[in-house]
């Protein structure tokens, strides 16, 4: 592990509230166990709170309570860090990857939450008992490659909250194809944490038929 770990900035506690202890839990796991387990590389561990961990809570507020999948979760982000944000909403994080998988679900363990379940699968192969309200997704693929792996996923009227670089609006023009096909409609780039963050997100949310 690098000695130079990113100390918790003061907006940490206006967007976990009473849940910070648990999102200062995950995130000491994650820097203790995320490089030596493949999850982040440790070029992060300077940026561990603004660019990861805040960069998701800022998402939080978008959802609504209901089932949100969270589609290639990774270390967890952003999918464990809003089941953390909002113990309100149900969680499933869908993640191939075995030793992924194993992180995710031990971290649901030691962190206690109820309100997330971890399967292991690729989007466009899981079968999930519940047709999902909400789809998040970070880092996994470009949004017009994103729609045919999530949109089946979803309800009528479900909501893709998709998080983005610099490049999201021009994601959006190169997609017209498959917002016709999947009938993804009233797409939005949203920029979140100006004046708040260092490191701005952006999401694009959209609706799916
Ligand atoms: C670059 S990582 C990003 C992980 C995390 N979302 C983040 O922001 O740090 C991409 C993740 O997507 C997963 N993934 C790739 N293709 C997928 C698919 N078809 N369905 C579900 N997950 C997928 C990978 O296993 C990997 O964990």
């Amino acid at each position: 592990m690098t000695d130079s770990v990113e100390t918790e900035p003061a907006v940490a506690s206006q967007l976990f509230g009473e849940r910070l202890d648990v999102a200062r839990a995950f995130t000491a796991n994650l820097i203790a166990q995320g490089e030596e387990r493949g999850l982040i590389g440790p070029l992060e561990l300077p940026r561990i709170w603004s660019r990861h961990i805040l960069n998701c809570a800022i998402v939080a507020p978008l959802l609504r309570p209901g089932l949100v999948g969270d589609v290639g979760s990774g270390a967890g982000l952003p999918g464990l860090v809003l089941a953390i944000a909002r113990p309100d909403v149900e969680f499933v994080l869908i993640e191939p990857m075995e030793r992924r998988v194993a992180w995710l679900t031990e971290q649901v363990e030691e962190l206690g939450l109820g309100n997330v379940t971890v399967v292991r699968d690729r989007a466009e192969d899981v079968r999930l008992a519940r047709q999902l309200d909400q789809v998040t997704a970070r880092a996994v693929s470009a949004f017009r490659k994103l729609i045919p792996l999530t949109a089946p996923l979803l309800r009528d009227g479900g909501e893709l909250v998709l998080m983005k670089g610099a490049g999201a609006a021009a994601e959006v023009d190169a997609a017209a194809k498959e917002l016709r096909k999947f009938k993804v409609h009233d797409v939005e780039v949203l920029t979140l944490g100006e004046g708040v963050l260092e490191d701005i997100t952006r999401v694009i949310r959209a609706q799916v038929r």
